[in-house]
């Protein structure tokens, strides 16, 4: 983990396809492969993605990486980024990491989320890092771990998250009419 983050950023912001995948099509995928056709832009990224300018980089199971373009619309008054920017961002990406472990059909959704606020995302910081990874998976609840990290590799902020998921038959009684 630690590798990657002190890499040095320079990865444009892709031409994002913004909307939602048809909720039929993503219940026959796994969510690797969904959140792979994403990453390859086969599949719409989130509308959130455009409003945050947060966006699923690379993915692989139980792991993912997000990038995050801070800039000045996300300044509170005391002219740091919101820690709100930054809860997103690796909500997201919590989130996304225990996705990857679902077969088609399951669904999840956080439970909760905490984060530690190193050092402050300042929208000078030209690009960050998320990177998350499943901690744990059982058949109900996963914990992921994460960490946002500069352009210089340096630690901006940690969190943890539960996510509960639902099996794909449990998910199915629940959508019958
Ligand atoms: C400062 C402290 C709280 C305590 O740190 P300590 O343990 O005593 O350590 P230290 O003082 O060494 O500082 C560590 C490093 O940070 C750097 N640095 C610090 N300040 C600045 C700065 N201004 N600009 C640039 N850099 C700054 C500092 O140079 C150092 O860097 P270094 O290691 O030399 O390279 C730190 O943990 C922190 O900033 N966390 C992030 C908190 C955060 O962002 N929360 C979320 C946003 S709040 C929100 O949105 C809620 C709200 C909404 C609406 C309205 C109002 C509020």
């Amino acid at each position: 983990m630690s590798d990657l983050l002190a890499k040095p950023l320079s990865i444009p912001i892709p031409n994002l396809v913004l909307g939602l995948v048809d909720s039929r099509e993503a219940a026959a995928m796994s969510g690797l492969d969904l959140l792979r056709a994403i990453v390859a832009q086969d599949l719409p990224a989130p509308p959130m993605a455009g409003i945050m300018q947060q966006w699923i980089h690379e993915v692989k199971e139980g792991f993912v990486v997000f990038l995050g373009n801070p800039d000045q619309r996300y300044l509170n008054p005391m002219g740091i980024v919101h820690g709100g920017w930054a809860m997103t961002l690796l909500d997201s990406a919590l989130g996304c990491a225990v996705h990857t472990t679902l077969g088609p059909g399951s669904t999840y959704a956080s439970l909760g989320t905490e984060i530690k606020f190193v050092r402050p995302v300042l929208s000078n910081a030209a690009q960050v890092r998320c990177i998350a990874e499943v901690q744990s998976r059982g058949k109900s609840i996963a914990t992921a771990v994460g960490r946002i990290a500069d352009s210089m590799g340096r630690l901006l902020a940690t969190g943890t998250s539960t996510c509960f998921i639902r099996p794909a038959a449990v998910q199915a009684m629940q959508e019958e009419p």
